[in-house]
């Protein structure tokens, strides 16, 4: 196992307090691509940023992740830098944007290779153009010798995916890699991601056909708690929780099904129990009390349709809520 997120959670000390995450737990091994779906606000972003220390210092976060046996939380800061960057990169949310204007995107790209791997400017670059091609950034020279504003989002975000692997990172944290793009772009960042064969990825994203594509496993947040989390072939085809249920269903492709109470503002979130229950088309007395996570036909999911026992159950005969 690469990373093994146990029991994180982040409160933001500000004001009343604002829980952002909530108990997260998750696995991600050698080469195994993991998602993290949810809508705005559910904490996502968060949780990548609470593993690598990139929070602000009224963050207070719990909880452990594991790298390679080394809890990060706890780890100090010159470890850390040891560890992110050079086996651990992160590509943050609108990264293209974060490209240095003044430098060729080649030479960016080919940066961490010279600072972690102390390699010569020249070589480090070539290996970067290499990676471009790999990536069909472009297929000339010349590409890596222009500047980020001749690029196309599509084109910087998978810039920034090559310049997270360069340095020869075992995993990548991302942040909405397909936010802004056109399907088409869409199409090449997974592709991208498809060639990453030998790095493990944790990625967050609100683009579940995106999960789809990369995913071994998928994890879905809601309103700062973890809801579901399987691996992305049973997710998808078996949702349990009736919160990604619903989010599958109302995707485009299966026709838009929103159901009752579906399109709630999220704020209107349950203080405590269930945050699900406002929004829930099976929400009972029982959902006012915080769902336990539950091990279910190889998921974990947090709803009380799935205990079982008499009269707390609301689900249908055969247990599942659909
Ligand atoms: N500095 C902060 N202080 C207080 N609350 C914060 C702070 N940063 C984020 N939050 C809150 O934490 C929660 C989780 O935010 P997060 O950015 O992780 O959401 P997300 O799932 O990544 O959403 P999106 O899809 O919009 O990026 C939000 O409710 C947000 O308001
Ligand atoms: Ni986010």
């Amino acid at each position: 196992m690469l990373l093994d997120v146990k029991n994180v959670s982040v409160r933001f000390a500000s004001g009343h307090g604002v829980q952002a995450v909530e108990n997260v737990s998750l696995t991600v091994n050698k080469k195994e691509k993991v998602c993290i779906v949810g809508e705005t606000g559910s904490g996502k972003s968060i949780l990548l940023l609470a593993i690598l220390h990139l929070l602000p210092e009224n963050a207070i976060v719990t909880g452990e992740a594991f790298f390679e046996g080394e809890d990060m939380i706890r780890m100090k800061r010159r470890q850390l830098d040891k560890i992110r960057g050079a086996r651990i990169s992160y590509v943050p949310q609108g990264s293209g944007n974060g490209l240095n204007p003044l430098l060729t995107v080649g030479f960016q790209v080919a940066e961490p290779m010279i600072e972690h791997q102390k390699i010569g400017k020249k070589e480090a670059i070539a290996e970067a153009v290499k990676l471009m091609k790999r990536f069909h950034i472009g297929d000339e020279e010349e590409v890596a010798a222009q500047y980020p504003f001749t690029y196309s989002g599509g084109m910087k975000q998978r810039a920034m995916i090559a310049m997270g692997i360069i340095a020869g990172a075992d995993m990548i944290l991302a942040d909405e890699p397909t936010k802004g793009l056109d399907e088409e772009r869409i199409e090449m960042v997974v592709d991208a991601f498809h060639s990453l064969k030998d790095q493990a990825v944790l990625c967050v994203t609100h683009d579940l056909n995106f999960a789809r594509e990369i995913s071994d496993s998928i994890s879905v947040m809601y309103a700062s708690n973890q809801v579901e989390y399987a691996s992305a072939k049973e997710l998808l085809e078996h949702p349990l929780h009736p919160y990604t249920q619903d989010m599958i269903a109302a995707m485009p492709e299966n026709g838009l099904h929103f159901s009752e109470g579906f399109a709630m503002a999220h704020e209107d979130y349950a203080e405590g129990g269930c945050k699900y229950a406002p929004r829930c088309r099976f929400c009972k007395e029982k959902c006012k009390e915080t769902p336990p996570m539950l091990e279910v036909e190889g998921h974990q999911v947090r709803c009380w349709l799935y205990t079982g026992k008499e009269g707390e159950c609301h689900a249908s005969d055969n247990g599942k809520a659909l």
